[in-house]
């Protein structure tokens, strides 16, 4: 049995997973997404590159990819410490960071921001979408990028000795790139050697969480280990919702706090409002998947913090909760998707 059998792996060690408390599975404390950009709507040229304002902040909300600035959220750590007192204070525990390779993982500040702030921080291993692969990465086989991910969780990495504690998020486009299938691949040996957990990012389209989800099971994955994020912005349909749950994976809805109009990466897709996302919650809680839900904020641009008048890692705590005791999600329901499942989750096998 490997030392880390039983125990979840934060940045500052391992720690029973009794200790982590209400966690929010999926977030990023710092990281660039510059590999994201999107050109600002024709006529809005000028106020993507006006400095931050207050009344931008609106259109900030509705074109968060079209402002360079918008994307470093690793120039805000001290933003970022700030939330996460206010986050313990809301009553959280714990944070699964999910900047992999490609989008500037920085695992030292990770580990200051835990030292200093007492939240549990969870890194994550291996690799974002296609896009931000190095060729490097692309001429690795899946046994040198599993060995990879194995010594990120057992010995550290990007040169320190810092370990992560989940593999992902692994980014995924659609259809999957044969870079990004190779990558699924490694992610799967990787987690058959640890029996760790494993964070998917699936493409922008109904059938990319099961093809992913083919595509580990094939490789020897564990699926019942395994998050299937951005379900709020991939599956609408509520059979096909189903169907896709009976394949086994944690149901992630993970952009509670994002609201806009038109979601550049794929107009056809209607951004759900939270209330929405409460709904599907509802929803899932009476099919009976209460054991498979997790949530979170997916903060990963600079105007979801509160400093920039966002929402900040507590909006679920704080209004989210409330609103899904008032549609029919139990207390105890809520305790399972904030705590229990996030550690079964997380506690390596
Ligand atoms: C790095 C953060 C990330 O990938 N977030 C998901 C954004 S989206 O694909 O849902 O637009």
């Amino acid at each position: 049995m490997s030392k880390l059998s039983g125990k979840v792996q934060t940045v500052l060690g391992l720690v029973d997973p009794e200790q982590l408390g209400r966690t929010m599975t999926h977030e990023h404390l710092t990281m660039s997404f510059e590999c994201c950009y999107f050109p600002p709507p024709p006529g809005d040229e000028a106020v993507a590159v006006d400095p931050f304002h207050m009344q931008h902040m609106h259109w900030l909300r509705q074109n968060p990819y079209s402002s360079h600035e918008n994307l470093l959220l690793q120039q805000e750590t001290a933003a970022v410490h700030d939330e996460l007192l206010a986050y313990r204070k809301a009553g959280g525990g714990a944070i699964v960071e999910n900047t992999t390779a490609g989008i500037e993982r920085d695992l030292p500040a990770l580990r200051q921001l835990a030292k200093d702030t007492g939240v549990h921080i969870i890194a994550g291993a291996g690799y974002y979408v296609d896009c931000t692969h190095t060729e490097d990465t692309r001429k690795m086989s899946v046994e040198k990028l599993s060995d990879i991910m194995v010594s990120e969780v057992l010995h550290g990495a990007d040169n320190t000795d810092i370990r992560c504690g989940v593999i992902g998020e692994i980014g995924t486009g659609w259809p999957i790139t044969e870079s990004e299938a190779r990558v699924l691949r490694a992610a799967a040996h990787a987690q058959t050697k640890l029996g760790c957990p494993v964070i998917i990012h699936p493409g922008r389209n109904p059938a990319a969480p099961a093809e992913v989800v083919r595509i580990l099971q094939e490789a020897g994955g564990d699926i019942g280990k395994t998050v299937m994020s951005h379900l709020d912005r991939t599956i609408f349909d509520h059979g096909e919702l189903l169907e896709f749950a009976k394949l086994g994976s944690y149901l992630e809805y993970d952009l509670f706090g994002m609201e806009m109009l038109n979601y550049p990466y794929n107009l056809v897709v209607d951004m759900p409002s939270d209330s929405q996302r409460v709904k599907t919650l509802a929803f899932l809680v009476k099919e009976g998947y209460e054991d498979k839900i997790v949530i979170a904020h997916d903060i990963h641009t600079k105007n979801r913090l509160v400093k920039f008048g966002g929402h900040g890692y507590s909006h679920i705590l704080k209004n989210i909760v409330p609103k899904m005791l008032l549609r029919d999600i139990s207390q105890h329901q809520v305790d399972k998707i904030l705590i229990d499942n996030p550690k079964h989750w997380l506690t390596f096998k």
